[in-house]
Formats: structure tokens, C-alpha cells, sequence
């Protein structure tokens, strides 16, 4: 299935028509640089091209009140005196006689991307519209946004399409207040959002835009803010907080839909935001999100106002939901301290509600005197740095790589009697390893490697991981004799003059423990075995209690401790190994294969025991890209593998930056 693309160059037509220093960036080369770059880089061509369409009356007060709609309708006919006395009695925003038109377009896009994905029409899809929406509350225009599209979305979604659970995922770097108004009293809808906040300084400065935001009533729990009190915030914190507050969340939420408020102002270069986020970074937030609700994805413009990283950003999303490979995010540093303070903030507060953040370090007895003094600290030091005489310096930085898609997606490496699964090629060349490397095949791994199928496993899987290496072939999963055997041989002998890093996970028992302490590997075991004490860095146990069967425990495993590793490591392989016997489900597998994917450009190689072939099908189905299906509602973790897993986590982090999910500071 493939992906909407909705723009129309009607949105573009309108502007500020007076002087306001507030709205003179948001202008109508916003969208025409962004489309042009789908266009140039032959992006565009690749979707599906779905028209807008105004949106209803009926549509727009599901959101909207009556009278302010009625007031809306009558600014097309207005004069230039009229538009801007109807402008004043709202904040940072303006009005054009065409702006209306634009705006139910804005909103109709919205509903043509939500009708495409849930009746199935595409997997998901991206709507390049203008004005913005997220600020735009029932009764009132804000922040250049008139109606609020995401919301009148989620409702629409809900009611004429019967989704009982939409998640909103805001990463414009303004909080969308207008969408937390709209739904903190609901549970059906999780608002999550981060925001330049610097404790209320930074626009909207609204209190109900920090962390202790919940929502209310019904909805408390479902309403989650991220507020970032320091500019500057890079790929690695924002990772941070998708690993550790937002995925896991959302992964309990089980939505049916996902929404996101694609602002791009949170990237680097953009004169709001002040971040330093590549582009890229957008690559894998999308990506990260792409496993969810079965893949349904709408992702809706907001915001973004330097041109050249909105439109890299509009890219590096589309090409995602397109399925091609992620880039590798190169060097990410340590969340920062203000990053830090703020992920245990909204951990400690959103604990209550979900289940699997219950382990969260728990900082609620806030001692507030200690808070104050260090506030007040951070403040005098913010002074010295005096923030209006720091000198905009132009940001620079490098354009994104570019991300080919390999000429084959997915082989197979299997025994001649073993049949292909359908969309995979089967591997079927083996390059001569030439003897020295028979030799050490021969002597190192099992009796059966030695018999001539054997070694032409091994040399079948050799030509892969090279044809990976070279970009040929994007992933491949094999089954051997012996998968214990298997992992040493590809890691020892294959790999080692192939890739600089390997990404080792295991589900499973099986003893890998013989993790190099140079870091040419990286092992991830995650087994129901209380493994002893983790073996150096570069070894990593994670022992589920109630074993890989249990969804939610696996889930806190994956983005509390794997995925935050992986992205420290940043391998050039990953060697995905399933033990027979492990327990996992086919779902949580089909999510790990999709997640990993993040890594490497792709390059995943699943190795499977000969005798657990019926997990073929679903792991070639999430090879080949499909989205795996949704998992079952995630039942409460029990109490110790919560526990057990944020103990190691906190062990850990002193070697593992990514990890930390605590500042210094109490919040
Ligand atoms: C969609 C959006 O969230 O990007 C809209 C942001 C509105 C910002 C209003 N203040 C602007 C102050 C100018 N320095
Ligand atoms: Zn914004």
C-alpha cells in the first residue's frame, strides 16, 4: 500500500497583508518550497496524489463553535480596515479575504488523509497544508492557525470511522494548546507534545503547557507535555524522549490512528524553535511511529519557517512513510541536562497512569527550596549569557545523506528443501570463501557445519552481509542447523573484516555470552533467564520474568534499554537472532524486526533455527516492510520486571549515555 501526498497550490494563496513582526514568517513560500522539494527529488512522484477538499460546516464544529465559525465566514468580504480590527481580538495570528478558503482547505486535507488511510486506500500519507492548526481553540484563531485541523481530524476519525483510540504526536516545537484543549478531558485521545518552553518564557506562556498537564477528569493521563526549558535541544535528546516517555506510552495506548502535528520548526536553523535537530532526526521519529496502529499514519503540516531545513524535514518524512532506508544518525551525544530534568519530570508525573513507566524514578517530593535555588542558578547564569545579545548565528549543517533503496529488499538463505516465502529471493550464489575461511568454519563451529551444506550456509551468508555492506540487498533472515553456532561463525568469522559494528539481539537463552570487549560487538539478550551479572559493556542480559511472552515487559525491554543502545552504538549490521523456544509472539517479533530496521540503513540479518521455519512468514512480512500488526492490549507489567529492568537501566547508564532518563536536579 502506498503513500497519500495531499498539497494544493490554492494554499499558498494568501499572506500578511500589513506590518506585524510577530506573522511575517509565516509565509506562502512555506509550502511551495516544501512540495517543490517532493517534486525535485522525485519524492512526489512516489505517492499517491490525493486532492484536498474544503472542509464542512458539519466538520468544522466538531470542533469549532458556532459563532466563531460565523464570524470566520464573513472575513473573505472584508476590507483591509475590517481584517485587521477582526485580527486584533486574536494573538500572533492574521487574516487575508482568502484565508478562510485556505483554511477549509487546510482542514478538508486533513480528512482526505484520514478517509485514504482508514478505508485502507494508502498505509499512510502526508498533508502539506496551510494556515497551521494546532494553537486554534474552539473559539478563537491563534498562532497563524484558523481551524484546528489535527483535531477536527481526530474527531472526524473517531466518528465517521469508528477509531476508538487516536494518537496525536505533536513535534512542532510550539505547544498545540488548541489540541489540548480539545480533548484533555478525553481518554480516546492522547495529546503528546514538546515544546520550547524555558519555563513559561517562551510563547504561548501558558502554565498548562509544562509537564504537570495530565488532562483531566476521564482523561487525566492522556494529555502528555514535554516542555524543553533550554534552546539548543539535539537529535539525541528528542530520541531520548521518544524511547523513554513517548513510545512506550503510546505502545500501551494501542491507538487505531495515528496523527502527527508535523511541525518542523523544532529543526535546526529554524529562527522559532532555536534547535538543533537535524533534519534527519525526522526520518526516525516518523519511522519510530510507523509500527503503531498497523501503520496507519496522517501526518499534517504546521509549522516550520526556515526554508531550507522545513523542506529538507518535509523530505526526510515523506521518504520514511515511503518505506525507503533511515539514515544513520551519526555521533549522538548525551541527552542534555535540561533534557533530562524535564524526561524525569513528565515520567514521575504521567507513572500514575501508565503502567509501563510505573518503575519511573519516582522525584514527585519535590523539594522545592533546592528546585528554587538551582532555578534561580540556572537563571543568573542565563543573564550572564545575556539571550538577546547572543548573536543569531546562521546554523549550518550538512545536508542529509541520501538513503538508495537496494535493488533487492529481502533474501533468504535456506536449506534446499526449505521453501522460499513469498516476496523474499532466495540467495542462491555463494561466494568461495576460499579456503583459510572453510578452514575456520570447519574447526570452529558444529559437526554439521562441516558437511558440505554447511559450509555452503556459511558462504551463502557471507555473500549476503557483503551484498549488504555494498547496498545490494537491503535484509535477509536464514535458517541453520544450529543458530547458537550460527551467530558465532557470522560474528567471528564473517563479519568481523566486513562491518566495524554488530549489533547482536538475541531473544533467547542461548549462551552468547562471549561478547568482544572491544566493542566490535554489541549483545542484547533478552530471555526469561536470570542471567548473573552482565559480562562488560558490550554484553547486555535482559532477563523478563515472565519470560519474552510477556508483551509489555518486552516492550519496556525494547525502547527502555535496546533501541536507546542501538542508537548510541549506531552498527553497520544487525543480527537478529530468535532461539527456539523463546516464547516471543509473532506480533512483538514483527515490532522488534520494524523497529531494528531504524538501524544500520536497514541492514538486518534474522537468523532462525531450521526447525522454528513456521516463523518465516511473519518475519518475512516485516522484512519486506510491512507494518506489524497491532499488539494486543498490553496487560500491567508484573511489578519486578518493571523494577528489575529501570535497576539495570540506572546500572548502565554510566556506560551508556542514551540510557540516562534522570537530571541531577528534582523537578
Ligand atoms: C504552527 C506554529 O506552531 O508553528 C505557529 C507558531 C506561532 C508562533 C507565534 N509567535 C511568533 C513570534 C515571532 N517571533
Ligand atoms: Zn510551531
Amino acid at each position: 500500500m502506498g503513500t497519500a501526498l495531499i498539497y494544493d497550490e490554492e494554499m499558498t494563496k494568501y499572506k500578511l497583508l500589513w506590518v506585524d513582526p510577530a506573522c511575517k514568517i509565516e509565509v506562502p513560500e512555506r509550502l511551495s518550497v516544501s512540495y517543490e522539494a517532493l517534486v525535485r527529488t522525485g519524492l512526489s512522484d512516489r505517492c499517491v496524489s490525493v486532492p484536498p477538499r474544503e472542509a464542512l460546516d458539519a466538520e468544522i464544529l466538531l470542533v469549532h463553535s458556532e459563532e466563531y465559525l460565523e464570524g470566520v465566514k464573513k472575513t473573505p468580504h472584508m476590507t483591509l480596515e475590517d481584517l485587521k480590527e477582526f485580527t486584533l481580538q486574536y494573538g500572533d495570528v492574521y487574516f487575508h479575504p482568502n484565508i478562510y478558503h485556505c483554511a477549509k482547505l487546510a482542514a478538508g486535507s486533513a480528512l482526505q488523509l484520514v478517509d485514504s488511510v482508514m478505508t485502507g486506500k494508502v498505509r499512510n500519507g502526508m498533508a502539506l497544508v496551510r494556515p497551521p492548526g494546532h494553537h486554534s481553540m474552539r473559539s478563537a484563531a491563534s498562532g497563524f492557525c484558523v481551524f484546528n485541523n489535527v483535531a477536527i481530524a481526530a474527531r472526524y476519525a473517531k466518528q465517521k470511522h469508528g477509531a476508538e483510540r487516536v494518537l496525536i504526536v505533536d513535534w512542532d516545537i510550539h505547544h498545540g494548546q488548541g489540541v489540548q484543549y480539545c480533548f484533555e478531558d478525553d481518554p480516546s485521545v492522547l495529546y503528546f507534545s514538546w515544546h520550547r518552553y524555558e519555563h513559561q518564557k517562551f510563547w504561548p506562556n501558558l502554565r498548562e503547557s509544562d509537564y504537570d498537564s495530565v488532562g483531566k477528569g476521564s482523561g487525566a493521563g492522556f494529555n502528555v507535555n514535554v516542555p524543553w526549558n533550554e534552546v539548543g535541544m539535539e537529535n539525541s535528546d528528542y530520541l531520548s524522549v521518544f524511547c523513554h516517555v513517548l513510545l512506550p506510552v503510546a505502545y500501551e495506548f494501542c491507538p487505531d490512528l495515528v496523527l502527527v502535528c508535523a511541525g518542523f520548526d523544532s529543526a535546526i536553523g529554524d529562527p522559532e524553535g532555536e534547535m538543533c535537530a537535524t533534519p534527519d532526526i525526522f526520518a526516525h521519529l516518523t519511522h519510530l511511529l510507523m509500527n503503531l496502529a498497523g501503520g496507519k499514519l496522517c501526518a499534517v503540516l504546521e509549522g516550520g519557517y526556515n526554508l531550507t531545513s522545513l523542506a529538507q524535514s518535509v523530505c526526510q518524512t515523506v521518504q520514511t512513510l515511503l518505506g525507503d532506508p533511515l539514515p544513520q544518525l551519526a555521533n549522538l551525544r548525551s541527552p542534555c541536562e535540561s533534557a533530562l530534568e524535564s524526561l524525569q519530570c513528565v515520567r514521575s508525573v504521567q507513572r500514575q497512569y501508565w503502567s509501563i513507566l510505573k518503575h519511573a524514578a519516582d522525584s514527585a517530593t519535590t523539594d522545592v527550596s533546592t528546585k528554587r535555588i538551582k532555578l534561580a542558578k540556572a537563571e543568573e547564569e542565563k543573564a550572564e549569557t545575556a539571550e538577546d545579545e547572543r548573536s543569531q548565528e546562521e546554523k549550518v549543517w550538512p545536508e542529509p545523506a541520501e538513503r538508495l533503496r537496494p535493488p533487492v529488499c529481502s533474501v533468504s538463505v535456506l536449506p534446499d528443501d526449505a521453501a522460499c516465502p513469498d516476496g523474499l529471493k532466495r540467495l542462491a550464489s555463494s561466494k568461495d570463501l576460499g579456503p583459510l575461511l572453510v578452514s575456520r568454519i570447519r574447526n570452529r563451529s558444529m559437526e554439521d557445519a562441516g558437511d558440505a551444506d554447511g559450509v555452503a550456509t556459511f558462504s551463502r551468508l557471507y555473500t549476503l552481509i557483503e551484498k549488504m555492506r555494498t547496498n545490494e540487498i537491503g535484509n535477509g533472515v536464514a535458517l541453520v542447523p544450529d543458530v547458537a553456532a550460527a551467530v558465532e561463525c557470522v560474528v567471528r568469522d564473517l563479519c568481523s573484516d566486513l562491518v566495524s559494528r554488530v549489533l547482536v539481539v538475541c531473544v533467547g537463552k542461548e549462551e552468547l555470552n562471549y561478547a568482544t570487549a572491544d566493542g566490535k560487538m554489541l549483545v542484547v539478550q533478552i530471555s526469561g533467564e536470570d542471567k548473573e551479572e552482565q559480562k562488560g559493556k558490550y554484553y547486555i542480559p535482559v532477563c523478563l520474568k515472565k519470560g519474552c511472552g510477556d508483551t509489555v515487559g518486552f516492550i519496556q525491554a525494547v525502547f527502555g534499554l535496546l533501541l536507546p543502545l542501538g542508537y548510541e552504538y549506531d552498527p553497520g549490521l544487525v543480527l537478529l537472532v530468535r532461539v527456539p523456544g523463546s516464547g516471543v509472539g509473532d506480533c512483538m517479533w514483527q515490532q522488534l524486526i520494524g523497529l531494528l530496521k531504524g538501524f544500520a540503513k536497514g541492514h538486518t540479518l534474522v537468523l532462525m533455527q531450521t526447525n522454528d521455519g513456521a516463523c518465516m512468514g511473519p518475519t518475512a512480512s516485516a522484512l519486506l516492510g510491512h507494518p506489524a500488526p497491532p499488539l494486543q492490549e498490553l496487560l500491567t507489567p508484573l511489578p519486578d520486571d518493571g523494577g528489575a529492568l529501570e535497576r539495570m537501566r540506572e546500572r548502565l547508564q554510566a556506560d551508556w549515555k542514551m540510557l540516562q532518563t534522570t537530571g541531577e536536579w528534582v523537578c
